[in-house]
């Protein structure tokens, strides 16, 4: 088959763990890549993208077609992203842009318009929806494995004082932890409780560690579910996500015959405890396990589980070539229901009651 052929927006690091990921894919290529100054942009191609053209300033990418791309990749800091989302999508430029897809959920919303109005694929980069550990989970939860869904509970974390790049996170402009991470706990919450069944009842900032400036460092948040048919129960999401100290990332799913239970780092899920229970002491635990794609060894990643991006890039070139506008993996409405709930907690814990603790500014 003729290759997917990517273009990539930006020379940072999860920009080059993309680019290796996709050069052990099959099937996908890198052939342009655009950073603010073309001498980034020509040394990623030749540590990352080899043969790629290098284009110094983002719009010389977007304009020129010689490259003949069939997908953005948009990989820069999260106040740009829609801005640059707009002129591809202006352009019907397929495009996968990093999460957080913007800062505020009207910006989600502005964005999923223009591309349904111009019929250009938009997806939001929350790849953990792209691992066959969560395509496993949302079959076992849609069949009933595990009768009907109570309750979520699950942390996220790690400590960007460990040399996080500068501005991307727990920035004012890019929306601290909450825009970072939150969005990987509210994805957990629409995993349990899928948006094509639930609405979103009512989301809540419980606690919430910061500096007093917006930008929230550690939350503790809550969420609750409603069946859109009565006959769903709905239920509860408990949340906590962190920017001070990094965390096993455990995530359970509670239902009224069993558990599952995602054992360590739910975003880039390998393993799957399935849990089936008849009574409070009598239970029975299948594990499964969704080893990660290889990898050549070339590349130190960035971020962990990076090499797994290829199921991302996977599920964008099938979504586009079937000529749809989003992936049905993480759809707009999934992602409008998660920044909806990171939105209203966040809203919450910067509400002029809230218990923030802004005695030490800086101290992270
Ligand atoms: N899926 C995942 O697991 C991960 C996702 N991410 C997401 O990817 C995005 C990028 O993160 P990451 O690669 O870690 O960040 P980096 O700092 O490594 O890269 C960010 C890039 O943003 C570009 N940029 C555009 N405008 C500005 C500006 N005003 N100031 C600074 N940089 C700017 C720069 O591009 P240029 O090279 O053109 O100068 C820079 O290289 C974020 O949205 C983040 O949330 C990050 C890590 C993991
Ligand atoms: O998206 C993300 O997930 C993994 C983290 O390591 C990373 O910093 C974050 O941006």
């Amino acid at each position: 088959m003729v290759p997917f052929r990517w273009a990539i927006t930006s020379a940072g690091k999860i920009a080059a763990d993309f680019a290796h990921a996709v050069r052990q894919l099959e099937g996908h290529e890198v052939v342009a890549v655009a950073a603010r100054s073309e001498a980034a942009a020509r040394e990623f191609c030749a540590r990352h993208a080899r043969g790629a053209a290098a284009y110094g300033g983002y719009e010389a990418m977007f304009r020129c077609d010689r490259h003949g791309a069939d997908a953005c990749y948009v990989a820069t800091r999260p106040d740009s992203h829609r801005a640059l989302c707009e002129r591809l999508i202006a352009r019907r430029v397929p495009t996968l842009c990093e999460k957080p897809l913007a800062t505020s959920v009207d910006d989600v919303a502005a964005l999923y318009a223009a591309a349904a109005a111009s019929r250009t694929f938009l997806m939001e980069g929350v790849w953990t929806r792209c691992f066959p550990a969560t395509a496993k989970a949302r079959e076992l939860l849609r069949g009933g494995a595990i009768g009907d869904v109570v309750a979520v509970q699950a942390e996220f974390g790690y400590a960007i004082a460990n040399g996080c790049p500068d501005g991307v996170r727990g920035s004012a402009a890019t929306g601290g932890m909450g825009r970072d991470i939150g969005v990987y706990l509210a994805e957990k919450a629409l995993l349990a409780f899928d948006s094509r069944d639930y609405d979103l009842a009512d989301a809540r900032g419980v606690a919430v560690l910061g500096r007093g400036d917006g930008v929230d460092l550690t939350v503790a948040a809550s969420a609750r579910m409603v069946g859109r048919d009565p006959k769903r129960r709905g239920g509860v999401a408990s949340l906590l996500w962190t920017g001070q100290c990094d965390t096993p990332e455990v995530c359970a799913v509670l239902g009224t015959a069993g558990s599952l239970r995602f054992a360590a780092t739910h975003h880039t899920p390998r393993t799957l405890e399935v849990t089936t229970r008849t009574s409070r002491t009598a239970s029975r635990t299948e594990v499964l396990d969704f080893p990660e794609p290889g990898d050549d060894g070339a590349h130190r990643w960035n971020y962990p589980g990076s090499i797994s991006l290829q199921y991302e890039a996977a599920s964008v070139a099938r979504a586009v070539r079937a000529g749809a506008v989003e992936a049905p993996e993480w759809t707009h409405a999934d992602s409008l229901a998660a920044h909806r709930i990171v939105e209203r907690v966040r809203d919450q814990c910067y509400a002029p009651t809230a218990d923030v603790d802004a005695a030490k500014p800086g101290d992270f």
